[in-house]
């Protein structure tokens, strides 16, 4: 349930069994580990994270899991509005308490919920120590927010957001790198210990910077990602050993006969498996793609190759 809260509601949605028992500056909490509650406990990083937000003092700030508002406090001081989107109501009031307190009073909104389901309103910039466990879906749904945001300053686990900003040749370039940087830019801004959050997490962390395209590629973005779950799905393979198999033969050749009854086409009775698989591979000839490994293509060659089996009706959805 989505709702907007003043004043919080708290016990109006159930936490599970409490893990870890930890006492911050502010209260006295029970850490809930399936909510990623991992709070930021030292204020050199907060400072950091805001100052690489680079804020306005009239944007409107997107804060992903404020938690206890360790990091809200500071937002707030350097923006006109702070909408909070917080899933644990405990936390929830506890924010709504701190803010009250302050002359930050009037600045903020919180919307109790889950991240993934509420309708976000319009904000410039997000800016957020997220929870981890829905670090991909985050990511996804914020690029596809419209209108399109300034920018997002976010912390993920350290290898995710290695994979975010990794390049052609890297050893973490995957479907992540490559579906994220077609619709933004993403750099790496700093390497987070353990030790700087309440309770640790047992993993590493890193701040990164995503700045969506603005207008955004003009893209059938389900066309795009088949095309690239395809190609990575053996990330050092060939293209051409890739597109040889039988069961991608196959399903492109379905994906043809569907398209053509969606278009109205003529069901081409002459496009059989076999000329599809000849049709397949000459595009990439063509292309010269047959030696190609996605570890090492750039988001302009899978443009390219995409662009081409669409000239001659291969679509991958
Ligand atoms: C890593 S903690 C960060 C807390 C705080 N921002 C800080 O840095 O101290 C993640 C926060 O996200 C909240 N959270 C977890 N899952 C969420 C979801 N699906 N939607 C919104 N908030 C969520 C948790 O309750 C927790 O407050």
């Amino acid at each position: 349930m989505t709702s907007l809260i003043r004043p919080v509601k708290i016990g109006a949605e159930k936490t599970k069994v409490p893990k870890t028992k930890t006492v911050t500056k502010h209260h006295e909490f029970q850490m809930n580990k399936t909510y990623g509650q991992h709070l930021l406990k030292n204020p050199l990083i907060i400072d950091a994270i805001v100052e690489k937000s680079q804020l306005k003092s009239t944007d409107i700030v997107l804060e992903i899991g404020p938690g206890t508002g360790n990091l809200t406090m500071k937002l707030l001081e350097s923006c006109k509005k702070v909408i909070a989107v917080e899933i644990d109501p405990r936390m929830a009031a506890e924010l709504q308490k701190r803010v009250a307190a302050s002359p930050f009073a009037g600045h903020i909104e919180i919307i109790l919920g889950n991240f993934l389901e509420v309708e976000l309103p319009y904000f410039d910039v997000c800016v957020a120590n997220v929870p981890y466990q829905i670090s991909s879906p985050l990511v996804f749904k914020l690029l596809s927010h419209r209108p399109t945001f300034r920018s997002a300053v976010l912390m993920f686990q350290k290898e995710f957001a290695l994979r975010l900003a990794a390049n052609p040749g890297d050893n973490l370039y995957c479907r992540l790198s490559v579906n994220t940087q077609l619709l933004s830019k993403v750099t790496h801004l700093m390497k987070v210990g353990k030790n700087n959050f309440l309770p640790p997490p047992k993993v590493e962390s890193a701040v990164v910077r995503i700045q969506p395209f603005n207008p955004p590629p003009p893209i059938n973005f389900v066309e795009w990602d088949g095309l690239i779950r395809l190609c990575f799905s053996r990330k050092n393979k060939t293209l051409s050993g890739i597109f040889r198999v039988k069961s991608v033969i196959e399903m492109l050749h379905q994906n043809y006969k569907t398209f053509c009854a969606l278009e109205n086409k003529m069901e081409t009775d002459e496009m059989t498996e076999e000329k599809m698989k000849d049709l397949v591979i000459r595009v990439l000839e063509e292309n010269e793609s047959l030696e190609s490994r996605s570890s090492k293509m750039e988001i302009n060659d899978f443009l390219k190759l995409l662009n081409k089996f669409h000239e001659v009706g291969i679509h991958f959805k």
